[in-house]
């Protein structure tokens, strides 16, 4: 049996998001039943669409148009300016993909992106992502990020937090627990059985022996040994710089990164277009494109939609589907 479509939530309104959901359609068609959670307004119309009631409709409704499950919001978009009135339903937009994933309705959950200033100033949001809030929505208290593509898998232990407050935020309870749960998430939704793992340092050099800084030896080191022993393939603490080329992301399947950015500029130079971002360790399939709303194309019909593409794909993939 076919596993129940993928809800699609819109993001921000003023961003790509109307221009990917309806190129989703236009090349998935109803070979992968999804329906966009959004204001049927802010499409710019280059397909049709069809409203429907219940997420369960999405397939039949795929044959006539994208499916859309409507949220009221106020105003038109405005490609490329965010407004602040419609913040609050790009929020619910987020929070209906999670009831419908978590209850079942949906067998996944795929965001678009969304501007975390327009929904901080628009709506008051008190996360500074989705990964952080989806963790609150499903009342789970450890998620990783991680970003997938076939040249390469990336997790950030800290994730939106400043730089200067990285190394304080960095414990070995934090490591281990984005350890366990991407050791999990890459035998059970990977279907790798006996995952390798590599880790990086903090400070250059993974600290040069502790000339360049002493987290590797006094924090990541231990935790690694720790894993080691229960029979984790884990290497590390790996020097960043060289951890990233050809010859070395053979030797692992993902890469644990100490902070936001050392994990994330490697995947999106080598992969961007096809980059998926997954949340491990909640209570349902979700993914995402790897990018922002880029709204310096918004509304210009440029936006390439392979990455959500291969969002949707991930979702419906790690649902069980075969398209
Ligand atoms: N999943 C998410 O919700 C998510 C992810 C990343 C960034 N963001 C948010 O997006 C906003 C903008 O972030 P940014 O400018 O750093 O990154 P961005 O990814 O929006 O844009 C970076 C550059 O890549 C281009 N680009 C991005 N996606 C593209 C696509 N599909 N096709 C063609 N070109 C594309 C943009 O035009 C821009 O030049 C920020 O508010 C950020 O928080 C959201
Ligand atoms: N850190 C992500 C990136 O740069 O691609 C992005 O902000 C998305 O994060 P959420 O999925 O938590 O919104």
């Amino acid at each position: 049996m076919s596993p129940a479509p993928i809800a699609l939530s819109c993001g921000e309104p003023s961003g790509i998001g109307p221009e990917l959901a309806e190129a989703a359609w236009e090349i998935l068609g109803t070979d992968l039943p999804f329906a966009l959670i959004g204001a049927p307004g802010h499409l710019p119309g280059t397909v049709p669409h069809v409203e429907i009631g219940d997420i369960s409709e999405a397939p039949q409704a795929a044959r006539d148009g994208l499916p859309v499950l409507p949220i009221d919001m106020p105003g038109p978009r405005v490609p490329g300016t965010p407004q602040p009135a419609q913040a609050a339903g790009v929020v619910t937009a987020i929070e209906r993909g999670v009831a419908l994933a978590m209850s079942g309705a949906a067998s996944g959950l795929c965001t678009l992106p969304i501007s975390k200033q327009a929904l901080i100033e628009g709506a008051d949001f008190a996360y500074p992502g989705h990964t952080e809030f989806l963790a609150a929505l499903a009342g789970v208290d450890e998620v990783v990020m991680m970003l997938a593509s076939d040249t390469l898998r990336v997790v950030p232990a800290t994730i939106h937090i400043p730089v200067s407050e990285v190394p304080a935020a960095l414990t070995p309870e934090l490591l281990e627990k984005r350890l366990r749960i991407t050791h999990t998430a890459l035998i059970e939704r990977f279907g790798i059985a006996q995952p390798r793992i590599a880790v990086a340092g903090l400070n250059p050099h993974a600290g040069e022996g502790g000339r360049m800084g002493r987290e590797e030896i006094e924090m990541i080191a231990p935790v690694l040994d720790r894993l080691r022993a229960e029979g984790m393939d884990i290497a590390g603490p790996l020097p960043a710089d060289t951890m990233f080329h050809a010859r070395a992301r053979a030797r692992y399947d993902a890469a644990v990164c100490m902070y936001h950015d050392q994990a994330l500029i490697p995947i999106k130079t080598l992969a961007f277009d096809e980059g998926v971002n997954v949340t491990l360790g909640l209570p349902f399939i979700r993914t995402s494109p790897d990018h922002g709303t880029a709204f310096d194309i918004a509304g210009k019909g440029l936006a390439n939609p392979s990455s959500t593409l291969a969002a949707l794909r991930l979702a419906w993939r790690l649902a069980g589907g075969t398209a």
